[in-house]
């Protein structure tokens, strides 16, 4: 079982990874981002890149790709919220890109 982030830890996740455009999702303990590649094929070889890497992590992201644009939406169903795995993903996923 997953711990969701406490309240400081939460606070300074946001803080750092707003700075690479993740945004909380609406209302929900989720952060997303949306990433833009030159094409289609770059866009869905990003998603196969983090993929894999979500396999290896047992993390996987929620979501959506339009031609070239990936938006990813990340947080741990398990723990109702946002957990380390999620920051270990997002960081992961920022470096892909
Ligand atoms: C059984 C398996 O380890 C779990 O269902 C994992 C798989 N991937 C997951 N991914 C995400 N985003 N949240 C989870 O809670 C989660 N749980």
């Amino acid at each position: 079982m997953t711990d969701k982030l406490t309240g400081t830890e939460r606070e300074a996740v946001l803080e750092r990874l707003s700075q690479h455009g993740w945004d909380l999702d609406g209302d929900r303990d989720a952060i997303t981002r949306t990433f833009k590649f030159k094409d289609f094929n770059a866009a869905f070889g990003f998603m196969a890149r983090v993929a894999l890497w979500a396999e290896k992590l047992d993390h996987h992201p929620e979501w959506s790709n339009v031609y070239n644009r990936v938006t990813v939406t990340l947080t741990t169903h398990d723990a109702g919220g946002l957990s380390a795995k999620d920051v270990t993903l997002a960081d992961h996923i920022d470096a892909l890109a």
